[in-house]
């Protein structure tokens, strides 16, 4: 075929894919209208996860020479401006601008919708809680340094529900100002300090280590600072104009984050799904394998446990625990019955899609 016309036959199925994108639009603000009439109880959500989840699946399904992930992020970006079309979506993260939570929430959301970067997890779940976004997006566990506490204290905290899992493949740079100067501080995150260790001790054993707030918070006293030096992602580089010394700079190659995305909604069964739990035990001799005992005899598979001080008494623990199943699943439920029985304090935080 000749260059001119196949690049006819582009502009020819272009215009197509755009009339069909529209009709797509069209169809959506059509649900839009239909949900806002209070379809049926718990059905008004603009934002649906397990629905877009459905639609990728259907997607994907259709072999691409693009591969999944090319059509993955096209399909993202139709669904996140049909979705913004329905209404804006307003979203709350760990800011500021380029941190890999903000990264995790464009990989969920697509870029359609109201970014707003704030200080801390916490500051998400309570800007979710007040109602002026619709949903925060906060790290949850890093593969190789562990949970957020922040993270699991708020989870305790608010009555906010887990509404979608995402998963993050993390690749830490080593960003300057100036790739010929010294470097006497670096500036991070300490769960990305941490997950540079042993490189940093090779390469700059004499700079002071200084924590702070987020990865994209290091880049900007970059900025500012002479004889700096930030660990954080691709996209900090880019957005505060930072050169990138070394990439990949992270000790285990095998580095991925975790996120929740944080609601008021309760999200619908996919058949893939996992279940949050906390609970807090009886101090009694067996009271721990008691309450495993019950997830044994219902069946249910534990994907993760692990305690956190409860912060009222010195040694009293709250445990939370990762299920595979839904909420909904009768399982599940009847464990959620037997926890609460024997208990002191047992709450879900959510069912969500496994990312
Ligand atoms: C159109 C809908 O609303 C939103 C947009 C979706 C889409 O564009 O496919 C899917 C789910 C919702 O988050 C819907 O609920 O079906």
């Amino acid at each position: 075929m000749q260059l001119r016309s196949a690049r006819r036959s582009i502009d020819k199925v272009d215009k197509e894919i755009a009339r069909l994108i529209n009709r797509r639009a069209e169809l959506a603000l059509e649900v839009g209208r239909t949900k806002r009439k209070g379809y049926k109880e718990g059905e008004g959500a603009v934002y649906v996860p397990s629905r877009e989840k459905e639609v990728l699946k259907n997607v994907i399904s259709s072999k691409s020479i693009l591969g999944e992930e090319a059509l993955k992020n096209i399909y993202t970006e139709i669904i996140s401006a049909c979705r913004n079309l329905e209404s804006p979506t307003k979203i709350a993260f760990l800011g500021p601008w380029a941190t890999f939570t903000h990264q995790a929430a464009i990989k969920n959301f697509g870029s359609s919708g109201y970014f707003i970067p704030v200080a801390s997890p916490r500051e998400v779940l309570l800007e979710v809680e007040s109602g002026r976004v619709d949903f925060g997006v906060v790290p949850v566990e890093n593969s190789n340094e562990g949970s957020v506490n922040m993270t699991l204290d708020m989870l305790v905290e608010t009555d906010l529900k887990i509404c979608a899992e995402i998963s993050l493949k993390i690749e830490q740079c080593f960003l300057v100002k100036d790739s010929k100067s010294k470097i006497l501080r670096i500036y991070s995150h300490e769960h990305a300090l941490a997950q540079c260790r042993n490189w940093r001790l090779r390469n700059y054993p004499e700079a002071e280590v200084i924590p702070v707030s987020s990865t994209a918070e290091a880049a900007k006293k970059v900025v500012k600072e002479d004889f700096a030096a930030a660990i954080a992602g691709e996209a900090s580089a880019k957005i505060y104009d930072l050169y990138i010394l070394h990439k990949g700079i992270q000790d285990s190659r095998e580095n991925f984050t975790r996120f929740f995305v944080i609601g008021k909604i309760l999200t619908k069964a996919s058949g893939k799904d996992k279940t949050s739990l906390v609970f807090t035990v009886k101090d009694k001799v067996g009271a721990l394998c008691n309450i495993l005992g019950i997830f044994n005899k219902n069946d249910v598979n534990l994907a993760k446990i692990e305690s956190r001080p409860t912060k009222k008494k010195a040694w009293e623990y709250i445990f939370f625990v990762d299920l595979k199943g839904h909420i909904e699943d009768e399982n599940i439920a009847k464990t959620l019955e037997s926890l609460k029985r024997s208990c002191v304090f047992v709450k879900s935080l959510g069912s969500y899609q496994k990312a």
